[in-house]
C-alpha cells in the first residue's frame, strides 16, 4: 500500500509522536513538517460564489452581468470559484476515480512501470523523496499529459506506452476526461475575458491548442495527519486549475491570513487562477496559495486538471488589461519556462513568480553571453 511505501522510502529516522488518531504511532521525518506549516483543526468556510454555467451561456442580461461580477470579484479577491451546471458527464468523472482507485491500489511494482523521472512532467511519482529532501507530501500521484491537437499525442497513447493494453481502459477514460474538461476551459476562459474586457476570442486562442497537465492525486490515510501534508502550500504555476474532489475533504485555501477550507462537492468543479493566468491578467486576477490535508480515516482523491498553453505561445498579458492597470507587470514568457524552474530549480510556493522573473532575465542573459538561442 502507498502508506507503507511512504513509510518503507522514509524509515530512516522517524519521529515517535504523542497525539493524533492512534497512540503508537510513526511517520517519517521527512514527511514531518514544521510547526507553522501543519494543519490546523476548527477552520473557516471559504464562501466562493457557485458559478452556474449554464445559466450564463444560455441566460438573459441580468444573469450574465450578475455571473460577471461574481467570477471578477472571486478573482480580483483569491482566484477561487466553484463551477455548478457544467454540463460534464459526471458519470465520466465516476470513471475517472474508479481508474485512480484502481491504478493507485496496484502493487508498487505495477505503479513503478510510470515513475516520473527528475525534470519530467509526466508519470507515477510518490513521497517525492528523489525531488524534495523534506517536507515531503503524504500523497501519491499519477501525471497525464492531456494535448488538445489529438494529431500530436493522446492520454491513451501515453498509458499505452508504459502498460500496452492491460491498462488500455484507464487511457481512455482519461483522454475522454482531457477532452471534456479542455473544452471546459476554454469555456472558463471566455468567461473570464469577458469579466476583464478582453475578446474572448483572444483568451480562446492562447488555449484553444492547450498542452495540459491532468494531476491525479491520491492521498492515503496518515495515522498522524496532524503532523503532515498531502500537498504542501503552493499557488500553481499554471494557468486555470479545474479540481474534482472526491467526497473527503482537504483542499484548503490561505486568504486575508487565514487558511479556510473548501467542502467537497462531488458534482462540481473547483476552479481556481494560477500563476500563468495571474500574469496574463497583469496581476488583476490572484493565484493564491492553498494545500491539502489528509486524515487517519480514509483515503481521498482529487484530480486537477490544468490549462496550459501550447509550448510556443508567448504568455503577455493584452494592451486592453494593461492600459487599465499599468505598467506591465511581468516580462513575456512561455509556459514550458516557468514549469522548468519549477520542475528543476524551485519548489512552487506563493512567491514561484516573483523567483520567475530574475530567473528568466538570467536565462536571457546566459543565452546572449553563449550567442545561444534565448529563450524567448
Ligand atoms: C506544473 C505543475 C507542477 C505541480 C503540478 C502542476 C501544477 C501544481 C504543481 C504542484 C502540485 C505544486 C505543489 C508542489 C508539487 C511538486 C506537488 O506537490 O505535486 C507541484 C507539482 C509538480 O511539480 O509536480
Ligand atoms: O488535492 C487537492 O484538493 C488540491 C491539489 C492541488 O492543489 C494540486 O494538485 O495542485
Ligand atoms: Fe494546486
Amino acid at each position: 500500500m502507498a502508506t507503507e511505501c511512504m513509510m518503507n522510502s522514509g524509515r530512516d529516522s522517524t519521529q515517535r509522536v504523542e497525539f493524533g488518531c492512534s497512540e503508537e504511532s510513526m511517520v517519517p521525518e521527512k514527511f514531518v513538517w514544521p510547526d507553522e506549516f501543519k494543519p490546523k483543526e476548527g477552520l473557516p468556510e471559504l464562501q466562493v460564489p457557485h458559478i452556474d454555467l449554464q445559466k450564463f451561456l444560455s441566460g438573459n442580461q441580468s444573469d450574465i452581468e450578475e455571473t460577471i461580477r461574481l467570477v471578477d470579484e472571486a478573482c480580483k479577491k483569491h482566484g477561487f470559484f466553484l463551477l455548478v451546471n457544467h454540463g460534464v458527464d459526471m458519470e465520466l468523472v465516476k470513471k475517472l476515480h474508479e481508474c485512480m482507485e484502481e491504478f493507485f491500489t496496484f502493487p508498487f511494482d505495477v505503479k513503478q512501470k510510470a515513475q516520473r523521472k527528475f525534470g519530467e512532467n509526466f508519470g507515477y511519482a510518490n513521497s517525492f523523496i528523489g525531488r524534495f529532501s523534506n517536507k515531503l507530501p503524504w500523497k501519491e500521484t499519477l501525471s497525464v499529459p492531456y494535448v488538445a491537437d489529438h494529431q500530436k499525442s493522446t492520454a491513451h497513447d501515453f498509458i499505452f506506452q508504459i502498460y500496452g493494453n492491460e491498462l488500455s481502459h484507464h487511457g481512455k477514460v482519461y483522454q475522454e476526461c482531457g477532452e471534456v474538461l479542455s473544452e471546459l476551459g476554454l469555456k472558463i476562459v471566455e468567461l473570464l475575458g469577458l469579466c476583464l474586457g478582453v475578446p474572448k476570442e483572444k483568451f480562446r486562442k492562447i488555449y484553444e491548442d492547450n498542452e495540459s497537465i491532468m494531476r491525479l492525486n491520491y492521498y492515503p490515510p496518515c495515522e498522524k495527519p496532524e503532523l503532515t501534508l498531502g500537498t504542501g502550500p503552493h499557488c500553481d504555476p499554471t494557468s486555470i486549475t479545474i479540481l474534482h474532489q472526491d467526497h473527503v475533504s482537504g483542499l484548503q485555501v490561505y486568504v486575508d491570513d487565514e487558511w479556510h477550507t473548501i467542502p467537497p462537492t462531488t458534482d462540481s468543479f473547483v476552479i481556481n487562477i494560477g500563476d500563468t493566468f495571474m500574469a496574463l491578467t497583469n496581476g488583476v486576477y490572484k493565484s493564491c496559495l492553498h494545500r491539502a490535508v489528509v486524515n487517519c480515516k480514509e483515503s481521498r482523491k482529487s484530480m486537477a486538471f490544468f490549462l496550459n498553453p501550447a509550448a510556443d505561445k508567448v504568455v503577455r498579458a493584452p494592451d486592453e488589461v494593461v492600459e487599465k492597470n499599468p505598467p506591465r507587470k511581468f516580462p513575456d514568457f512561455t509556459w514550458p519556462m516557468l514549469l522548468e524552474l519549477t520542475q528543476k530549480f524551485y519548489r512552487s510556493d506563493s512567491n514561484t513568480l516573483k523567483a520567475f522573473i530574475p530567473w528568466l532575465e538570467e536565462q536571457q542573459k546566459l543565452a546572449k553571453d553563449t550567442n545561444t538561442a534565448p529563450p524567448l
